[in-house]
């Protein structure tokens, strides 16, 4: 299995190699990585990682920043990083964490971690058909603690 990182240099905690750290840990894998300045760029940088580097799957790793302006631009990324897919057909596994989720530099650091190394994993048991289904409706976040399934 080939997996594409892309990641950002605007991110303030190197997201892609918590992330590739992580998918080695979980089998026989080759990883492409591909940074670029801002999320903005992680579209096309996922579509060269299809297209260019053959990957079957890519985790798109960036962090948009507190203000207004800057969830304006995670938007349009995200609009992005789904156009490719749809013109792929392919996964991109989507891993952002916006600044002010964080109360502090040290949360910010823990988190930006922890959500790579979930979403990797998400991205490792998403190559695994069936895997996923055994979590269906069963409230998984990443980074923070699981919602949990809702109770009737
Ligand atoms: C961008 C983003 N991404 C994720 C994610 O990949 N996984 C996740 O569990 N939470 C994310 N969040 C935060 C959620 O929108 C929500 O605010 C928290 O999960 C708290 O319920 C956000 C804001």
């Amino acid at each position: 299995m080939r997996i594409g990182v892309a990641d950002t240099t605007f991110a303030r905690v190197n997201m892609g190699k918590f992330a590739i750290d992580e998918l080695k840990k979980h089998g026989s894998v080759v990883i492409e990585r591909y940074t670029v300045p801002g999320v903005k760029d992680l579209p096309v940088a996922c579509k060269k990682l299809f297209e260019e580097y053959k990957c079957d799957i890519c985790m798109a790793l960036g962090m948009p920043g507190g203000k207004e302006k800057d969830r304006m631009c995670a938007h349009e990324a995200s609009t992005g990083l789904i156009q490719c897919q749809l013109m792929t057909n392919r996964h991109i596994i989507e891993v952002f964490v916006h600044e002010d989720e964080a109360a502090d530099d040290s949360e910010l650091a823990w988190l930006a971690e922890q959500r790579a190394r979930e979403h990797a994993v998400n991205v490792i048991k998403l190559m695994r058909p069936g895997t996923l289904e055994r979590e269906a409706g069963s409230g998984q976040r990443q980074g923070f603690s699981d919602a949990g399934a809702a109770r009737q």
